[in-house]
């Protein structure tokens, strides 16, 4: 471990009884960096959120969050500089959005020693992060779970850490509500917070995250979601035609940088070295054959794809 990252893990290990939940992990978070940790039901996301912070004792490996080796007797000083948002928000629902952002502002004062004075802008500070300012005595029983989810945000948000971990953010939300979340996430990042969330929405890991780690209970794969796709899927092109090929074999065959060809009748999936290259080509020797092209583009795989193709349809045995 270099000592240089926001959030390192090395060997980070937890079994509850024979089962391990989380299995080796190794992983290394840049400051400022947005990861995203992707697996299915039970594949050890929550597990690791609540090691790393200190909510969990690992029953092997070595970790470090925030600078700090995690270890029983820095448990403190870790969570003074990291701030939780698990995945259901422990929020008083008798008490409004303020009472509850007061109250946890006093309680941190408590625990960490800050003072009264600085709880209050802080307060102000979160409320007005997630939009909330307006809303700020309503009470939090009777908030849409959009603005509730946004409630429990600005409680994350009110230490100020510098590492912010976010349990499933968007879970249960509709696409509005899911928006304005991925929006201050976004913003955040824009801080330069580090910000390890969990989640099961690929396109959202795909739009918020700039690296993310495939998991069941062992890491499966870490990257940029494009290198990801890259490392997977050949490069190719999708060919939609008004009519289908006669011999396509001696059609694709002419064309300089394709390798192979799937697909028939009217649609073909034409494996090529580079896309952008091989695509004026392809079109040039398909308008040639007399061929009517609906559709010639490169083939997209999504972080779905991916995850599909790591991690499969199945639960975990
Ligand atoms: N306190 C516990 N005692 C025993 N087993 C546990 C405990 N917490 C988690 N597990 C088990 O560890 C495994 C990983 O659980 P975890 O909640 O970390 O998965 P997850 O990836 O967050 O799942 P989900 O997407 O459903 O939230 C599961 O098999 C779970 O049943």
């Amino acid at each position: 471990m270099t000592g240089d990252a926001a959030i390192e893990a090395a060997g980070l290990t937890k079994r509850f009884g024979e089962r391990a939940a989380v299995d080796d992990l190794t992983i290394e978070i840049g400051q400022g960096e947005v990861f995203g940790v992707l697996g299915p039901n039970g594949a050890g996301k929550t597990t690791t959120v609540r090691m790393l912070a200190t909510l969990l004792r690992p029953t092997a490996g070595r970790a470090r969050v925030a600078g700090v080796e995690l270890r029983p007797e820095n448990a403190v000083a870790i969570r003074e500089r990291i701030s939780v948002m698990p995945e259901s928000p422990g929020l008083y629902t008798r008490l409004s959005v303020e009472e509850n952002l007061r109250f946890h502002a006093r309680l941190y004062a408590r625990l960490y020693g800050r003072r009264g004075r600085d709880g209050l802008r802080r307060v102000e500070a979160a409320l007005e992060a997630v939009r909330l300012l307006d809303r700020r005595h309503e009470l939090v029983g009777a908030l849409s779970k959009g603005l509730r989810q946004r409630a429990a945000l600005a409680r994350a948000l009110l230490p100020g850490a510098p590492v912010l971990f976010l349990d499933e953010p968007t879970q249960g939300l509709d696409p509005a509500a899911t928006h304005e979340v991925r929006e201050l996430i976004a913003g955040l990042r824009s801080r330069g917070t580090t910000i390890l969330l969990t989640t099961h929405r690929l396109e959202e890991a795909e739009r918020l995250c700039d690296r993310v780690a495939f998991l069941r209970s062992r890491l499966i794969a870490v990257g940029r979601p494009a290198e990801l796709r890259r490392r997977l899927f050949t490069p190719s092109i999708d060919v939609e035609l008004l009519d289908p090929v006669r011999a396509p074999d001696t059609l694709f065959g002419q064309v300089a940088g394709v390798t192979g060809w799937t697909g028939g009748g009217d649609r073909y999936q034409v494996a090529v070295t580079n896309p952008r290259r091989v695509a004026p080509l392809l079109a040039g020797a398909l308008v040639s054959a007399h061929a009517g092209i609906v559709r010639l583009a490169e083939s997209e795989h999504t972080l779905e794809d991916v995850y599909l193709e790591l991690v499969g349809e199945e639960e975990p045995a």
